[in-house]
């Protein structure tokens, strides 16, 4: 096992260590440092304050005038000439003059009751007595002192008693909130329990109920109302070494469709995970939603609705937005911050992939992340079934982001094994939208994406047509319709393939294509199924079959922190193949033996580092990474750096 201090590099950059960005002699001090916004900055100059924090240090932090003007021209300013500086000067402050704005912010010790209201260095009823005396907080707590893993098992009884899923997600938000390492112990400790709270079912409800629900905002708000803007926007937020952000535009969350501003709940709940799952470090994460309005007449007639109450920008002013926002991303936290796109409409979301791959590291998760899970399921099914990749047939039900995104991995893949070409593979993969079965007479009115899959065919309606005409081994439900995977449709899967892989991604549990009980039960017990959102066990005939998740939240986490710890620049369709292999070896005799295609998420952190390691050593044999040298053991380098949510000492 490699020490801490051998990943120095990542902790001096954020990865594993304390939170900061400071000077050496300031990182080398272990008490509960913030960073704040003060205001007028002069007041600011040493001394303690009311609660007793220490105030140790005032930063100033200029801003170019000519980058936060305020007229729409920012969004035509080059990327290298609003990038200049690099990352070394995020705030100006090596070309600070007079006639530059700064932000005011200090560094300050937390104390008293400041610190038990602070989530990054809250422990509650943890804090020892030497720490209750060191930080003013005799009298501010009961007597006695509790571990946290006590605390853990308090809070576990405690969000059980709620029978009401949303209640548990408001649970665990204000947890999050309140103690953040007990969040992530909690939520690690209790990964497959608590997935499903946080994460896909429940973060659908909370997103359409977020109006609702929202006590305090989390994450950043970009809307139209900021353009011109954004660089002092993101200057706003606290933390500035930032390595991945999600950000969405809250156009197709899950799929419950365009939920605006409310969608924040998936960039907050995707980040809990890259911290829960792949260890890396809360602070450098950051939620983001741009809000351009809503086509949602609901919302936009509802009075809590938190965004913009105006129809969706689109054309130019979107792409201004939008290009704004990936520019001032780029000059504040440098080119090698991970932008994950998430939930956005799938007009847009092939184009900013397209336009930003080549200059940020850009990764789309419904597109690239779902289709690495998904390749690594079927690779494992294999085993169940026989045969290569090459040998099957595959029909999709739903051709958009995550189905020709699946489609196309699966291609590449069949084409690398049988060194056939791309166009010759793609004809064993068919795709069913909302128009019936995509075929070359619907050429000229398809989306770009899909014309790939547009094979010669007749037309064809329905799915069931469809699978009794194409014959597929393998059915992919990516539509985001729930119950579309009807009797007929799945008895006739299973009157062509003895063991038919029946994939229902659509999320959340409402929109799933069909339950486990429905495809185990339809196919007499022979389907090999997995879901996007979780089944619990289905008892057929005296035989348990425990359904698999088939989530992008088995690869995002892990392959984040591949990019991160060898400071990959771009992301390229090889590491995605990468990630899909590291998954697909997970997965173990006993898991096969129960029907499983993915491993539980109980090991998930483990995975995500063995995911790490081999997207890692993709990137170094790409000439993608950056950090050199090449760490030897590049999954035992990238546990030790995944952040553990055990409580600091505080001096
Ligand atoms: N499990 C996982 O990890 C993931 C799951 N998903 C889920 O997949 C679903 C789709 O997401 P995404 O691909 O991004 O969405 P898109 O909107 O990009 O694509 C949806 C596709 O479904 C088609 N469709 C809609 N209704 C029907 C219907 N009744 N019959 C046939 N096809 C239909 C649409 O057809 P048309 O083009 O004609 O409109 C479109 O091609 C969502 O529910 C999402 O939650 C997404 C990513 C990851
Ligand atoms: C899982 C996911 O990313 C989605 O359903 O959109
Ligand atoms: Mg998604």
């Amino acid at each position: 096992m490699i020490s801490s201090s051998s990943c120095t590099f990542l902790s001096n950059s954020g990865l594993g260590g304390p939170s900061n960005n400071f000077s050496g002699a300031q990182r080398r001090v272990s008490g509960p440092f913030r960073v704040c916004c003060m205001a007028p900055p002069s007041n600011r100059t040493g001394g303690g304050d009311r609660n007793g924090s220490i105030v140790m240090e005032v930063e100033t932090k200029a801003t170019p005038l000519k980058e936060i003007r305020s007229d729409s021209a920012v969004a035509d300013v080059d990327d290298n000439e609003i990038s200049a500086g690099g990352p070394q000067d995020v705030y100006g402050e090596d070309r600070a003059t007079e006639d530059h704005f700064v932000t005011p912010w200090s560094v300050s010790v937390a104390s008293g009751y400041t610190l038990l209201r602070d989530p990054h260095f809250n422990k509650g009823l943890a804090f020892s007595e030497k720490e209750r005396d060191a930080h003013y907080l005799r009298g501010l707590l009961p007597p006695t002192v509790i571990p946290q893993e006590t605390q853990v098992k308090k809070m576990i009884q405690h969000i059980r008693q709620y029978q009401v899923p949303l209640q548990k997600y408001m649970a665990m938000m204000d947890l999050q909130e309140r103690n953040e390492r007990l969040f992530y112990k909690l939520l690690i400790d209790h990964v497959e329990e608590l997935l499903p709270v946080v994460y896909t079912p429940t973060v659908g409800e909370a997103c359409q109920k977020y109006g609702d629900i929202f006590m305090r905002p989390q994450g950043l708000y970009i809307s139209l109302k900021e353009k011109g803007k954004i660089l002092e926007v993101l200057r706003n937020w606290p933390e500035k070494n930032i390595q991945v952000i999600v950000v969405t535009d809250g156009e197709r969350i899950l799929g419950l469709g365009d939920l605006g501003c409310q969608g924040m709940g998936i960039p907050v709940g995707k980040l809990s995970l890259y911290t829960a799952l792949g260890g890396v470090r809360p602070s450098a994460c950051l939620p983001i939603t741009i809000d351009v309005g809503t086509n949602n007449e609901k919302l936009l007639n509802d009075e809590l609705y938190i965004g913009l109450k105006q129809r969706r920008a689109t054309g130019q002013e979107y792409a201004e937005l939008m290009h704004e926002f990936m520019s001032a991303v780029k000059t504040t936290y440098g080119e090698k911050v991970l932008i994950q796109f998430e939930d956005f409409a799938n007009h847009n979301a092939f184009d900013l992939l397209e336009k930003y791959r080549s200059t940020h590291l850009v990764f789309n998760d419904d597109i690239q992340g779902t289709a690495s899970v998904v390749l690594a399921g079927l690779v494992a099914a294999l085993k169940l079934v026989g045969g290569n990749l090459a040998d099957h047939k595959f029909l999709f039900l739903g051709a958009g982001e995550a189905g020709t995104g699946i489609a196309e991995l699966i291609a590449l893949e069949i084409s690398k094994q049988t060194n056939a070409p791309l166009e010759e593979v793609r004809k064993k993969i068919w795709l069913v939208d909302s128009k019936g079965l995509i075929v070359s007479s619907r050429k000229e009115t398809l989306q770009h994406f899909k014309k790939p899959w547009a094979h010669e065919h007749e037309p064809v309606k329905k799915l069931v047509d469809a699978v009794n005409q194409i014959k597929p081994t393998v059915l992919i439900g990516t539509s985001g319709q729930g119950r579309t995977f009807t009797k007929e449709v799945i008895e006739a899967m299973s009157s062509i393939n003895e063991k038919p892989i029946i994939l229902s991604l659509s999320n959340p549990t409402s929109q799933s294509e069909c339950t486990a009980e429905e495809a185990y039960t339809w196919s007499q017990g022979r389907a090999i199924f997995a879901s996007g959102s979780p089944f619990p066990p289905v008892e057929y005939e005296g035989k348990v079959f425990v359904p698999g998740q088939a989530n992008n939240a088995y690869i995002f986490p892990g392959f984040g922190l591949g990019l991160i710890m060898s400071g990959t620049i771009r992301v390229h369709d090889d590491l995605l193949l990468a990630a899909s292999e590291a998954l697909a070896a997970e997965v173990t005799q006993e898991n096969f033996d129960k029907g499983l295609i993915f491993p539980p998420f109980t090991n998930i952190r483990k995975i995500s580092a063995h995911i790490a390691a081999k997207v890692a050593a993709k990137a170094y044999e790409l000439g993608l990474a950056t950090r050199l040298p090449q760490p030897k053991n590049l999954a035992e380098f990238a546990e030790s750096c995944m952040y553990t949510p055990a409580y600091r000492s505080y001096r």
